[in-house]
Formats: C-alpha cells, sequence, structure tokens
C-alpha cells in the first residue's frame, strides 16, 4: 500500500502489519498506538549493511534521537551497528541494555560535565567535539582520570539543507559546530592536536533532516576533504575519517520520493574517491549516522475517532484520541501525514476532513485536508511513515499519557513500552 513493505489489506478490509491485523492490536493494546515494523527496519539496516559497510568499508551509526527505547538499542546492538547518542539519557539506555560503548557516538551542543563524565566512564567510541568550552571540559576530565579519548570535531560545512529550517544544520548560521567562514573550526584542531587526552580521529557535519538530494552529500564531501587537506597542510596530521551524519529522506506523503541509501550512499563514496585522490589524502573511514531513513516509514500511529464535527461550507473536523502530544510534528514544522482508515479500507466513499487531536490547542492537527472514506465514531485510522520524531518527541501536555508502542514481525507482535498510567503522570509530583 502506498509503496510501504509489509502494509496489507485483509478480505474485510482490515490494514495489516507485516501480517498483523490492526483491530486485533487496538483491541489488545487499546489506542492511540505506536506500531512498528521490525522486518522493515531490518530490511532497511539490511540495505545500509550492503551498500555502505560491505560495499564500501563504511560505518553506520543509528541516530538514536528518531526512536530509541531497550528494545531498539538491542536490536542496533544485534545487527552490530553503532549507535548515535546526544543526551545522558539516550547514553543511559545504551548502557542499561550493555550496548557495546566502543560504538558510542556522542553527540550534543551543550553536553554538561556530568555528561562528558559519564561518557568517559562508560569509555564511549568517540566524542564528537561541538565548541571550545567542551574541549576544556573533557580534557579536564580526562586528565583527573588518566584517561584518553577518540574525537571527530563537528564542523558547519556552511550547506544549505533544502528542507524545513527548524531541521537545517549545515548553514553557517547555526548552533551546532565550529563554523567554516573563519578559523575557528582550524583553532580547535589545533587545540586539540596539542592535547594529551583528546585523539582526534575524524571530522564530522551534519546538514540537515529530511533531505531528498543527494548532490548535498558530494558537496559536503567536498567541503570535507578540503578541510582535511588544510589540516595536513598546516599541522602535517591526516584525518582517518569523515562523518557525514545522517538526513537521508523518507516518504510521507505523494509528494515525497522514496529514495533507497545507495541513492545517497553512491554519491558520498564517489565523491570521497575523487575528492581525497584530489587532494592526494589517504581515503578516510566514512561514517553515517542514519535516524529517520531506518525507523521513519517502519512506524505506523493507529487512533480512534472520536468527535467529528462537520462546520458546514468550512470544515470537517475529525478528532483522534492522540495529537501533538504523540506527534508534533505537523504543528512544528508543518510536516504532512498519509493515513488510511484501517478498519475499512474496501469503503471508496471518500470525503475531505481533518484529522485533529484531543489537546486543548487550535494547532493540535495531524492533517489538514485529506480525502478519507466516511469515518464514525470508533473507526480507526492509521497515520503513516510516524516511525521518526515521533515516539521520541512526545509529551505530556495536558498530562495525557503516552501511547504504548509495539513490535510487529510476520504475525507476531510484542509489547516494547508500556502505556503511561495517569499514576505514571503524577508520580514524580510532590
Ligand atoms: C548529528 C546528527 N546526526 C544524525 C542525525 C539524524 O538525522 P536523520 O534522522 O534525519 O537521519 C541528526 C539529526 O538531524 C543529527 O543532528
Ligand atoms: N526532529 C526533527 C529532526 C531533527 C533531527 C535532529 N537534528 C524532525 O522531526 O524532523
Amino acid at each position: 500500500m502506498f509503496g510501504y513493505r509489509g502494509l496489507t489489506i485483509s478480505d474485510d478490509g482490515i490494514l495489516e502489519i507485516s501480517g498483523v491485523r490492526c483491530d486485533y492490536l487496538v483491541e489488545k493494546y487499546g489506542t492511540p498506538l505506536y506500531v512498528f515494523n521490525e522486518e522493515e527496519i531490518l530490511n532497511r539496516i539490511k540495505e545500509i549493511k550492503e551498500n555502505h559497510i560491505v560495499k564500501y568499508g563504511g560505518v553506520a551509526a543509528y541516530a538514536s534521537k528518531a526512536f530509541l527505547t531497550k528494545y531498539m538499542c538491542r536490536l542496533i546492538k544485534r545487527e552490530g551497528l553503532w549507535l548515535d547518542v546526544v543526551s545522558g539519557g539516550e547514553l543511559y539506555t545504551a548502557k542499561s541494555v550493555d550496548f557495546p560503548m566502543e560504538n558510542i557516538i556522542f553527540h550534543g551542543n551543550n553536553k554538561t560535565y556530568e555528561e562528558l563524565e559519564m561518557a568517559v566512564d562508560f569509555g564511549v567510541g568517540r566524542v564528537v567535539i561541538d565548541n571550545f568550552d567542551e574541549i576544556d571540559i573533557l580534557e579536564d576530565i580526562l586528565l583527573k582520570k588518566k584517561r584518553s579519548i577518540d574525537v571527530q570535531i563537528r564542523i558547519t560545512p556552511g550547506i544549505d539543507g533544502h528542507t524545513h529550517d527548524f531541521i537545517k544544520t549545515g548553514q553557517v548560521d547555526s548552533k551546532f559546530g565550529f563554523p567554516m567562514h573563519d578559523e575557528s573550526a582550524l583553532h580547535a584542531v589545533k587545540r586539540i592536536l596539542n592535547s594529551p587526552a583528546l585523539k582526534l580521529k575524524g571530522i564530522h557535519a551534519h546538514i540537515g533532516s529530511q533531505l531528498h538530494q543527494n548532490n548535498i552529500y558530494k558537496l559536503e564531501v567536498e567541503v570535507l576533504a578540503k578541510f582535511i587537506s588544510s589540516i595536513k597542510n598546516l599541522f602535517d596530521y591526516e584525518i582517518e575519517e569523515i562523518n557525514c551524519g545522517g538526513g537521508f529522506g523518507i516518504y510521507y506523503t505523494e509528494g515525497d520520493k522514496r529514495l533507497s541509501i545507495s541513492y545517497f550512499t553512491d554519491v558520498i563514496h564517489k565523491a570521497v574517491e575523487e575528492c581525497f585522490s584530489r587532494y592526494n589524502l589517504r581515503k578516510p573511514t566514512v561514517f553515517i549516522e542514519p535516524g529517520r531513513w531506518i525507523v521513519g516509514e517502519a512506524g505506523i500511529t493507529l487512533y480512534r475517532v472520536g468527535s467529528i464535527k462537520d462546520i458546514r461550507g468550512i470544515r470537517k473536523y475529525v478528532s483522534v484520541d492522540g495529537g501533538m502530544t504523540d506527534n508534533i510534528r505537523t504543528a512544528l514544522y508543518s510536516a504532512k501525514y498519509t493515513a488510511v482508515p484501517a478498519n475499512k479500507l474496501n469503503n471508496k466513499d471518500e470525503e475531505q476532513v481533518t484529522i485533529c487531536g484531543k489537546c486543548c490547542e487550535s494547532g493540535d492537527i495531524l492533517i489538514k485536508d485529506i480525502k478519507l472514506p466516511k469515518l464514525e465514531r470508533g473507526d480507526i485510522i492509521a497515520v503513516l511513515s510516524t516511525g521518526a520524531y515521533n515516539f521520541s518527541m512526545a509529551s505530556n501536555y495536558n498530562r495525557i499519557p503516552r501511547p504504548a508502542v509495539v513490535m510487529v514481525n510476520r504475525g507476531q507482535d510484542v509489547l516494547i513500552v508500556k502505556r503511561e498510567t495517569y499514576e505514571d503522570i503524577i508520580k514524580n509530583d510532590l
């Protein structure tokens, strides 16, 4: 359905995800419900292995900010990918399932002293240095503990990612990384090369998220190679790794193309070949950090339809039992989604509606103006491509409990995160 692997329709018009019927899922776990198709996540990881790791000797770190739970961490561990974390909480989650700490990349533009200390104590594989403060703090921690750590330096490559402003990071005016329009990044390199505790392994850049043009990565590799060449000329030091970040776009609505990972990785590796030989540099190990591309299309959110309000001549609102608390992306980025009536897919009698949530906020809209078969209270709506940045950005606004998360795989279902209860909501209140 809509080109999603693993989505099928039963003879009686029910949406099935990897062979599991949605009416069964909502009966068993309630709504709203995040459902993840594990088969699809595994397919995508396989594609990354084939087209980046095996073919080109690259490293892939799953960007855990997209969706992280202990189950997901175990899955990534089993599959042998690295993990990109950006907070003590993500790092703690990884540690809780004995994720190999040498395969962790620790990011963040304002890592605290405590977080950096935790990273050192756990022995993470790479810290991605974002600013000068961090160099001082990390060095202080390492010297006190008589330890050293491998680092990559994050630069802002000055490339515009052609995506929503809030999810662009590669432009000069960004809170992330060292800018390239002055000497800051070279000063950072010098400072780290002079440090007894920080071992400079690589240079990192990330342009933005939900990118659909592979030529952007070519520009990124060119910037990285040029910078690495300057480092070699100035300091006689050859960088071994580049990290191109994540950002690989996925399908949300018919305006989006569904892109294979090789669409991106082939361009990246070709550019590495060309640029590094042009500068007479050794070919580096190439890291990528896909988040959305691995889990985005594998996630579906199931809601129950409640009140329906037809403002004649204006708009018909169909309210569901979730909303901006489980999916903030429409309100935050004007993100577009596709939805289907999961319990009546054989019904073709369509009308235009707006799907809204139950929060006390006019902007709590999930999908504005979508054509769906006539819906009634109690119907199930499935919003597609909700696997990335939905659960991970969920909130308790209006003291609404966060939904449960279920993994499905070839006819099997397993609860991986329990639904929050009202008691969970008040448990830290004093
Ligand atoms: C440094 C870094 N790496 C990886 C990602 C993952 O991005 P995406 O989920 O778009 O692949 C992000 C988020 O944009 C990021 O900031
Ligand atoms: N949260 C954003 C992506 C940001 C990625 C982190 N730099 C989204 O939902 O699209």
